[in-house]
């Protein structure tokens, strides 16, 4: 079976230089492992928010380790020194803004400055690429969308569209714990097992 290959990458000034232990990628990792039921493979990077490393990782992660999915975050903000989603798009093929949409509402529900975040979403090649912010609890909170105190989901989390994006990318087959969230497929894009 082809394991789904996800990169990581934390951006932060500080987190790369020592000053404070990085965050955001046991924050991913951890999320992923709980989210999803299928196997994966981690491809993790530590990068300071300089714009040709990002892109020169993001291009690293896609057309030499083959990731399927990159998730980034930190560096989304107005700030001189957030250039993210500006290293993102100089990589991209195209763009997937819904992605971003979707994550600014979210985080509305949990920041007023939400709309602080110039997040975006990508495809370069095979691979999905994601931008999440820097404050590693919004990692859960963007992936995993909204839900009251019982668990219902009152706005669904950018998680939920990211198996049926790869597949459409012919990548592998991913599932998701419902519990944690759902993957949303059209029934004709699900495995015979599962419709
Ligand atoms: N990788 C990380 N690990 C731990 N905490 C982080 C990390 N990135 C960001 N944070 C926290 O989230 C806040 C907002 O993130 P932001 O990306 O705006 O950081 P920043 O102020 O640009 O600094 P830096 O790039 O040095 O992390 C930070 O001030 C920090 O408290
Ligand atoms: N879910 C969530 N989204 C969030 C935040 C947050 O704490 N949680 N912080 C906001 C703030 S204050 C900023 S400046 C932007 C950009 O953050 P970044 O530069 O760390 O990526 O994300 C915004 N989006």
């Amino acid at each position: 079976m082809n394991t789904c290959r996800i990169g990581l990458v934390s951006i932060s000034d500080r987190a790369a230089k020592g000053v404070y232990q990085d965050q955001g990628i046991p924050a991913l990792a951890a999320w992923l492992t709980g989210a999803l039921v299928t196997p994966f493979k981690l491809e993790t990077r530590l990068v300071p928010d300089e714009q040709l490393l990002i892109e020169q990782t993001l291009c690293e992660l896609v057309d030499e380790m083959g990731c399927h999915l990159v998730l980034t975050t930190g560096g989304t903000g107005p700030a001189r020194r957030d250039v993210t989603p500006d290293a993102t798009l100089a990589v991209a093929d195209r763009e997937m803004p819904g992605f971003g949409e979707q994550m600014r509402q979210i985080s509305l529900h949990f920041v007023p400055t939400a709309i602080l975040s110039r997040q975006t979403a990508v495809i370069r090649k095979q691979a999905l690429i994601l931008n999440l912010p820097g404050q590693p609890r919004s990692i859960k909170e963007t992936l995993e969308g909204v839900k009251d105190e019982q668990g219902k989901v009152l706005v669904t989390g950018i998680f939920a569209s990211v198996p049926y994006c790869i597949q459409l990318l012919e990548g592998p087959y991913l599932d998701t714990d419902p519990a944690v969230v759902s993957s949303f497929r059209p029934r004709s894009a699900r495995r015979p097992a599962d419709s």
